[in-house]
């Protein structure tokens, strides 16, 4: 897939300290952290106080007080620190899935598709998720317990240098082996990550096509196929969850290890009395100590790779290009004489597969014009093409006479209106969905006054809280009536261009000649084009265009194509309206 190389990339450190306030809470974390690791580190040289001084027939209160507050001041102070960190992790990731969500819904419609959208969901849901566990453990926890083992280990050596040699050198002996499991550790995060992308893709897919495969009593076969898919994550996932349970027992391992080497060649050192026995409790205490921060840092370290591997996945999206004005230029030329549209010999292909030839048409500025012809011809592909939602391969198409690439979107999008086969709805009110697009509110009166050009107003009034009512879940709209609310939806719009495609389909003979009327009203003075395949919609347009095979083969009033199109009088008897 290409990608755009002057993308901002998600940089973690960038993104979380994004703001003042959030330097602050950085800072305030980082110093709560310090002051928790100190008094952790200060707790065993107490201790070793409190022994000395009882040894010396001292008081122990003083010391002892003071051992009870460094163990409350590091629990404190750790415990604030963490939250003030799981806040920050929480706003970054807000940022993130924000600064996604809308780079994704600026890419090109082709690119979201090859994509995915359940893969897209997975990204911002699950991949957010890995990379929030990035920030709990490796911006402050991994670097300090860096800096804990460091002073532990320096503390330890004013204690006894030679045992520090032989502490080190068991942990030294399973670091390495830890770093050999990390490496592995975010490739199969990564393939781990992939295979819950391609989950979530089939799942929504199969979910989307719900009624189709109930109604062909298929579940069975489509949780069986689903069913393949979770394995391959299973499978991902466990390779990953083999590697990361080998962190801790390694490291445990190097503990095992050093404090049996401590205690015996310690032991050799106290006979000799090399070392006394409260500086051998002490160092003991340290050793226990260690193992803490240094289990952090190797967990950490298989934390903060799987956080990479899905901070890659979420760079992969952002570095895709979004459909961009790249070719506007502010002296482009538009001519006001010309004729709407003009498709001057267009080619286009899917993935190399062509499927518009050297197509060429025109459509005036008033009145309506009909594409009509076969399935398959590629005439919802020539209206994808008006609104740039691809781009012809070969052949120029110029909009209200300048070429379509020369318009900026925003420019050309607020000029046409499209109302695709879908017929989209989004979760949302009756209002949010018919204000889509527009900044100032309209009143509710000209709302109503719309729904009922198109003969929904007692649908929606019917709803249970009018215009209110949010449709999509449990307030869905039938096809015919989503075919209404799209066509409001266009009527509301000042758009000079009006682009329906099939917007009859699902019409009942009462809408269809309704949608007729409205459909001429526009035409008076706007353009209006039409795809239908039912040509009683369209054998009264101003202009036919007949497409075949991603050409257009003729075109002219009904009249005319009837004298000169051979394929049009066969597409006008398959549906009798030879008379018409
Ligand atoms: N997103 C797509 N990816 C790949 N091929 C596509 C895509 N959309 C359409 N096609 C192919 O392009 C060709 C033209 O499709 P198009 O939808 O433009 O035809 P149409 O004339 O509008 O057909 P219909 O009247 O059945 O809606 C068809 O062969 C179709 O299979």
């Amino acid at each position: 897939m290409r990608t755009d190389p002057t993308v901002q990339h998600l940089r973690i450190g960038q993104d979380l300290l994004r703001g003042r306030r959030a330097r602050r809470k950085f800072a305030a974390a980082v110093i709560l952290a310090l002051v928790a690791t100190a008094a952790g580190l200060a707790a065993p040289l107490l201790v070793k106080e409190v022994i000395s001084s009882y040894s010396r027939g001292g008081s122990i209160t003083a010391p002892a007080v003071l051992v009870g507050g460094a163990a409350l001041g590091s629990t404190a102070g750790s415990a604030a620190s963490g939250y003030l960190l799981a806040r920050l992790g929480e706003d970054m990731l807000f940022r993130i899935r924000q600064r996604v969500m809308a780079h994704a819904l600026r890419l090109p419609v082709s690119t979201v598709r090859s994509l995915g959208t359940g893969d897209l969901v997975a990204r911002i849901t699950s991949d957010a998720m890995l990379l929030r566990a990035v920030v709990d453990t490796g911006v402050v926890q991994l670097p300090l317990a860096a800096l804990t083992v460091a002073f532990t280990l320096l503390v330890m050596a004013t204690l006894d240098w030679i045992l520090v040699l032989v502490t080190a050198g068991s942990f030294v002996v399973a670091g390495i082996a830890v770093a050999f499991v990390l490496k592995g550790v975010r490739r199969s995060t990564a393939d781990q990550q992939e295979a819950v992308g391609v989950l979530a893709q089939q799942f929504t897919a199969h979910l989307s096509a719900l009624t189709t495969i109930k109604a062909h009593r298929s579940e069975q076969h489509a949780a069986d196929r689903l069913g393949d898919e979770a394995a391959a994550v299973q499978a991902t996932s466990l390779r990953a969850a083999r590697l990361e349970s080998l962190i801790a027992p390694v490291m445990g391992l190097g503990q095992q290890v050093a404090l049996v080497s401590v205690i015996t060649s310690g032991g050799f050192r106290l006979a000799g009395t090399q070392l006394t026995t409260p500086d051998f409790a002490a160092f003991l205490l340290y050793l226990l100590q260690l193992v803490q921060p240094a289990l952090v840092i190797a967990t950490g370290m298989g934390r903060l790779q799987a956080g990479l591997a899905a901070r890659a996945r979420l760079n992969d999206v952002l570095a895709l290009p979004q459909e961009g004005d790249g070719a506007v230029t502010a002296a482009a030329v538009q001519r006001q004489d010309e004729a709407a549209i003009v498709f001057d010999k267009v080619a286009f292909a899917y993935a190399g597969e062509p499927v518009l030839h050297h197509l060429s048409f025109t459509v005036p500025r008033t009145g309506l014009t009909a594409l009509v012809g076969p399935s398959g011809a590629g005439k919802s592909t020539s209206l994808a093409l008006i609104v740039r939602f691809m781009h012809p391969t070969e052949g120029t198409i110029r909009v209200l006479g300048r070429d379509v690439r020369e318009w900026t979107l925003d420019e050309l999008r607020h000029r046409i209106a499209y109302v695709d086969q879908q017929f989209g709805l989004l979760e949302g009110t009756v209002r949010h969905n018919l204000q889509l697009g527009r900044h100032q509110p309209f009143d509710d009166s000209s709302l109503t006054a719309v729904l009922e050009t198109v003969g929904l107003l007692e649908d929606i009034q019917a709803l249970p809280h009018g215009l209110e009512t949010v449709l999509g879940r449990d307030n869905d709209l039938s096809g015919g009536q989503r075919q209404r609310m799209a066509l409001a939806r266009a009527l509301l719009s000042d758009a000079e261009i009006i682009l329906f495609d099939e917007p009859t389909s699902q019409l009942d003979s009462i809408n269809e000649k309704r949608l007729r009327a409205v459909m001429d009203r526009l035409a008076a003075d706007r353009t209006v084009v039409i795809v239908a395949h039912r040509l009683s919609t369209v054998q009264h347009a101003h202009h036919i265009v007949m497409i075949a095979d991603g050409t257009a083969t003729a075109s002219g009033t009904h009249r005319e194509l009837l004298d000169r199109s051979p394929l049009y009088r066969e597409l006008v008897a398959s549906q009798a309206l030879a008379s018409g």
